[in-house]
């Protein structure tokens, strides 16, 4: 049977995304979409993302697999494209304004698409906890602010931020000496880390300017990561890297994609993120 797709990207976090809306059966097996995420025998992605009906509290759900198949419970970039491609599937006209409530596996996410294409997210508030994260680096109700790991060679001090999914975010002098092909899978695997960890490496530019680079869980090396820039900003603040203005902290966090906005509204903990989100082909897995 063959299966329709739309090829999206966010900031270059690209993803083959679904119309699962007809089955509550995701349409693909995790070997499925592996071997589709491929870069040469598939089509090649960072990950699936399936568009399933909505429940009583939600307009519609997200589903996601990254490109080893691994469920990923949230990812920013792929809710800004699916956001864009609910708006295409609903027929709007660009330059409306629509909000959407999607249920994911790390809560009601909402995003609003803009007059100007742009997608804004409340992404939620980040969980802190270790228990949360889920890491042994700390008791379970402990935060993991600044702690020392080692990894490599060396020890790394990191600040561990949930937002959903597990960020191990760590801050560097120079993001582009980091050997990430090297340090990200021994990061990612590393047994204080039971469910694994998307790892974010972090140069501070100035008060609200922020460069990372990033190795995601079930991914590998990406070109941006959404859930992860949110993690990143809510360290800067924790590890003092960063202030907030009066109630609010936010920060441009510059990718090898591209940038992000993000905010932390201090009062709700909420976290907004405004970025793209552009379709690139639609095509028909055989
Ligand atoms: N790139 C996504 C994160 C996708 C899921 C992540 N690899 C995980 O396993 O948690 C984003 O933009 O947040």
């Amino acid at each position: 049977m063959s299966l329709s797709f739309q090829k999206y990207q966010g900031l270059g976090n690209d993803f083959l995304l679904i119309d699962n809306r007809h089955q509550e059966e995701l349409l693909l097996t995790p070997e499925q979409a592996q071997h589709w995420c491929d870069r040469h025998f598939g089509v090649g992605a960072d990950g699936v993302i399936f568009l399933l009906a909505g429940t009583g509290e939600s307009d519609y759900r997200m589903r996601m697999y990254n490109a080893d198949g691994s469920v990923a419970e949230m990812c920013g970039n792929g809710i800004r494209c699916l956001a864009k491609f609910i708006f295409a599937l609903e027929g709007r006209s660009a330059g409306e304004i629509v909000r959407y409530r999607i249920d994911t596996l790390a809560g009601l996410i909402v995003p609003e698409v803009q007059a100007d294409g742009q997608v804004t997210v409340d992404m939620g508030k980040p969980q802190l906890l270790a228990q949360q994260i889920p890491t042994t680096l700390a008791a379970a109700d402990q935060k993991v602010i600044d702690v020392p790991l080692m990894v490599g060679d060396r020890p790394w001090l990191v600040t561990c931020v949930s937002m959903g999914n597990p960020h191990c975010v760590t801050f560097v002098e120079n993001v582009a000496a980091v050997d990430l092909a090297t340090l990200g899978p021994q990061f990612e695997h590393h047994p204080v880390f039971p469910q694994r960890t998307n790892t974010e490496f972090v140069q501070v530019l100035g008060s609200d300017r922020l460069r990372m680079r990033v190795w995601e869980r079930g991914a590998g090396m990406t070109l941006a990561c959404g859930t992860g820039a949110c993690a990143t900003l809510v360290a800067a603040v924790l590890t003092n890297r960063l202030s907030p203005v009066g109630n609010q902290a936010q920060a441009t966090v510059e990718l090898p994609g591209g940038d992000l906005h993000i905010r932390w509204d201090l009062p709700s903990q909420h976290l907004y993120m405004t970025g793209p989100a552009l379709a690139v082909f639609s095509g028909t897995l055989p």
